[in-house]
């Protein structure tokens, strides 16, 4: 039997999109994540987020389909001085939202996103400090986070 992927695991694309936007609503409320993200919510946010988390996550890859792959998130985040409060905010915050659309407790899956939120938050935190999008380069495919470290790029 083949195992699932996270994607499949977590309930697919329906479940990523209800995920995202919980995610989103607490960027634009919370106090330190309101500092970067501001106020007033960005009409296509989480859905771009649930496509890069499906991707990430095993799912169909829609991010590089869509939305440019790696190189344009990494460009996304150029020039935004993220905090490292705001780093911290955004897992919390993704963990939060994760409880309040009922995703699964399972401690294995919610050790995988803490870690893959710690990992990809460092990145984007290191990159917000380059403020010339257009120096951020990557030939690489977006990230595969499995159930195991040696299936991530960690
Ligand atoms: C795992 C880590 C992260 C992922 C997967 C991620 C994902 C994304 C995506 C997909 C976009 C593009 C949205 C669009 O196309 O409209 C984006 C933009 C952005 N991200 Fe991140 N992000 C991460 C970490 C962070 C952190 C830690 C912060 C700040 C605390 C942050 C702040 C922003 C801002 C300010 C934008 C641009 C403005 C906006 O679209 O609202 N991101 N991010």
């Amino acid at each position: 039997m083949t195992e699932q992927t996270i994607y499949e695991f977590i309930g697919g694309r329906d479940k990523l999109a209800e995920l995202a936007e919980a995610h989103y609503r607490r960027c634009t409320t919370d106090p330190e994540l309101s500092k970067v993200f501001g106020t007033t919510p960005r009409p296509q946010h989480a859905a771009h987020l649930a496509d890069w988390l499906t991707e990430v996550f095993g799912g169909p890859e829609v991010y590089t389909e869509k939305h440019g792959g790696h190189q344009a998130l990494l460009r996304h985040h150029a020039g935004k001085h993220i905090p490292e409060e705001a780093r911290a905010a955004f897992v919390t915050a993704f963990i939060a939202a994760a409880d309040e659309v009922g995703v699964s407790d399972d401690p294995h899956l919610r050790k995988r996103l803490v870690a893959y939120l710690e990992w990809g938050t460092a990145i984007a935190k290191d990159v917000s400090n380059v403020d010339d999008p257009e120096v951020l380069v990557s030939d690489q495919p977006v990230p595969k986070w499995g159930w195991r470290d040696e299936e991530s790029p960690a």
